[in-house]
């Protein structure tokens, strides 16, 4: 997200780190956090000493279980599993701990592209069908992972979204009834803080949502909560304004030093997986320096059980590196098939999103921290109340819709299915699972493009039911010799089913209504500046512009791209192509399908929600993972992490991923118990 000019702020920063952690009680209900609220911000940053050490110094040991991937599920699944004291775990993770005050704050760590926050981007191959432009996957490699980096929202998705994937593919054991009680119990350590709502627009976002029938509903992770409404969202902020990332929850550092059966190793990357003669166990895995700096692999021998954590790419990235995967991948590349396995890398979803933007006045939006002063007096109020704008992400509102409720003629919510007469409400009928999702966010979301002198507010229109899916793929190294590993190719699932097209037309005329709504309700000027209808070749100027600048890293100036809200450049026809033009006053009713499509090629971003590389399945001809994770025909193999969604939440991951680590964990618990 482009907050501008945003600050850097001091590091922390600590070298390359093996934790020997000790015994991890898991919380009973109403335990303390694990935070200290009476320390500020700057206390903490000074005061969190880590036990390191980096690469070569980890043991060449055997150990239980050795967990791959030290990120959002990673942490929860080793904290679980240490909760036994009598096995002995070690924990693999390519990056580092590294926190400092951006990765401790929620709305700075959320503005990824900054320097400090472990953050990888990875692009994918150029989509099809756009104008060749790049999906931009990212994560951050670091304890905590991707959970570090991420909006800090919080949702489980309602129950019908797990029923689905019980009555569509099978899956009993993965039903509501199934998961809730994870929730539940990871949800007694989890914080969860109500949004900020310190910014006057947020009370009329309620205020449109009403009036184009869209309720307010206080809870988002309420079961009971209606399935189609305006939600309050839940972020991961502690008491103190501090961002709960999954590391900070599950394995805080004065938790690790009492866990001497865990072992958290970071600066490793696996390479590869051994597997045993007849592909049926895995004996251990090969680790490098992340780094290089000490070149050579070892082998980590493996008594009980590997389960990889590393991530909706790299986890099918092993698996494939390790022989496990589509033979007509692996054969080509000169990978032995150990087990043969045609949905590793596939059903590659993700969350596609199209930004619709109205200027706002800037004091109403996170623009008002581009003001020097706003910026130091904000900063003041997190780093000593925890409080204010810095102290919550930049997401307070979100809307959830199914596209089948919403009325054509007026782009209202309908209350009963047009065609069935259902409830288009109730939360446990899979008919009203959400397909549409608005975020409201008070900034420029429009990451190709820093808009001057504007300052924006979004209504992220998102799809989030797609039916188009992608994949990760081995592929050659591009420097053509064949001693030099195989690289990661990612097919971004963008729109490649005309069902998603149909759909993403009524989110942005949906979205262009609740604008319109809100700048009715909206006591101030609210004009509609960035949306389907919008002159194309001013908005190819502001793409170019953010080019330009990112290739001569020369400042661009403001006198190249014209200023969208002046009068004077607003377009009343379509008669002059010459000279890029404003926003062209387009409403939801006058725009066309193909102002739609054509603004929605330019626009279009990944919502970051990427899942499903290693889906479950019942059988390997359908996916990657059985019901209890494991890896279909290796028995001693199981994943956890995004990557194993049947299919993708109408939520936002974090939760689920959560979920998934927590209920692995204590699978494992309970089938050594019984075996034991
Ligand atoms: C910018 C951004 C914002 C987001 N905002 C939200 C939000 O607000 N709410 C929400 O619910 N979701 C959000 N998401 C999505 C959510 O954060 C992810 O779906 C979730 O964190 C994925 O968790 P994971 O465990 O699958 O992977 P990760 O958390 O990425 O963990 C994978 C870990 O494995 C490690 N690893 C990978 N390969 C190896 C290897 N070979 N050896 C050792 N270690 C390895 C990585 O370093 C990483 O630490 C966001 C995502 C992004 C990128």
């Amino acid at each position: 997200m482009d907050l501008g000019a945003a600050p850097t702020l001091g590091s922390t920063n600590l070298p390359g780190t093996v934790y020997l952690a000790s015994t991890h009680p898991l919380p009973t209900h109403g335990e303390p956090l694990l935070y200290n609220y009476t320390q500020s911000q700057v206390y903490q940053a000074v005061t969190m000493p880590l036990p390191s050490t980096s690469p070569p110094h980890l043991p060449p040991k055997e150990h239980d279980y050795i967990i791959i991937g030290g990120g959002t599920a990673g942490c929860v699944l080793a904290s679980t599993l240490a909760s036994d004291r009598n096995v002995s775990i070690l924990l693999l993770e390519k990056g580092h701990e590294r926190d400092n005050l951006l990765s401790r704050n929620p709305l700075f760590s959320q503005n990824f592209e900054l320097p400090g926050l472990q953050s990888v981007c990875r692009l994918s191959e150029p989509v099809l069908g756009t104008r060749q432009q790049r999906a931009k996957i990212w994560a951050a490699e670091a304890m905590g992972g991707t959970s570090r980096i991420n909006g800090s929202l919080w949702t489980r998705g309602i129950p019908a979204g797990y029923d689905f994937w019980a009555k569509e593919f099978g899956l009993t054991e993965w039903s509501w009834g199934k998961v809730e009680p994870f929730f539940e119990m990871i949800e007694e350590k989890v914080p969860r803080r109500e949004p900020n709502e310190v910014l006057e627009m947020v009370a009329f976002v309620d205020k449109t949502a009403g009036a184009v029938g869209l309720p307010l509903e206080g809870n988002v992770n309420s079961p009971r909560a209606k399935a189609q409404a305006c939600f309050r969202m839940h972020q991961t902020v502690d008491e103190r304004g501090t961002k709960a990332s999954q590391n900070r929850i599950w394995l805080d550092s004065e938790t690790v030093k009492k866990t001497p059966n865990l072992i958290i190793a970071t600066g490793y990357t696996a390479t590869g997986l051994q597997l045993n003669s007849t592909g049926a166990r895995v004996e251990g895995v090969w680790v490098k320096d992340a780094t290089g700096k000490h070149p050579g692999m070892n082998l980590f021998k493996v008594k009980k059980e590997i389960i990889v954590c590393s991530g909706v790419v790299g986890t099918p990235e092993l698996l494939m590196k390790s022989g496990i995967g589509p033979r007509d991948q692996l054969t080509p590349l000169g990978i032995p098939v150990v087990r043969e396995l045609n949905h590793v890398g596939r059903n590659l979803t993700d969350h596609t999103s199209f930004p619709i933007m109205s200027e706002i006045p800037q004091n109403h939006t996170i623009h008002s921290l581009q003001n020097p002063f706003v910026l130091v007096w904000q900063l003041l109020k997190w780093l000593i109340w925890g409080k204010g704008l810095l102290a919550a992400s930049s997401t307070p509102r979100t809307l959830f819709v199914q596209s089948s409720a919403i009325d054509d003629t007026s782009m209202s919510i309908l209350t009963r299915n047009p065609d069935t007469g259902q409830c288009t409400m109730d939360p446990n009928d899979t008919a009203n699972i959400p397909n549409i999702e608005i975020m409201v966010t008070p900034v420029n979301t429009f990451m190709e493009a820093v808009i001057p002198n504007k300052s924006l507010t979004s209504w992220y229109a998102t799809l989030v039911q797609p039916f188009s899916r992608g994949q990760v793929q081995l592929s050659p190294s591009p420097s053509g010799r064949s001693e030099d590993d195989p690289v990661i190719k990612i097919i971004y699932p963008m729109m490649t089913d005309e069902r998603d097209w149909a759909v993403m037309r009524k989110a942005m005329r949906f979205g262009m209504r609740f604008a319109e709504e809100f700048a009715n309700q909206y006591p101030h000027s609210a004009v509609l500046s960035f949306a389907p209808g919008m002159d194309l070749m001013y908005l190819d100027s502001v793409i170019e512009a953010k080019r330009a600048k990112g290739k001569t890293k020369k400042a661009e100036s403001s006198a190249g791209v014209p200023d969208i809200t002046d009068p004077h450049t607003q377009m009343s026809s379509s008669s002059s192509q010459q000279v890029p033009q404003g926003y062209r006053g387009k409403t939801w009713q006058t725009v066309t399908d193909l102002e739609i499509d054509e603004y929605a090629k330019r626009v279009w971003a990944s919502a970051l929600h990427a899942t499903s590389t290693c889906r479950m399945s019942l059988s390997p001809e359908g996916g990657v993972v059985d019901q209890r994770l494991r890896v279909h025909g290796i028995e001693n193999l199981r994943i956890a992490d995004a990557s194993v969604f049947p299919a993708i939440p109408s939520a936002h991951t974090m939760a689920p991923t959560v979920m998934v680590g927590r209920r692995l964990g204590e699978m494992i618990l309970e089938e050594a118990g019984r075996s034991g």
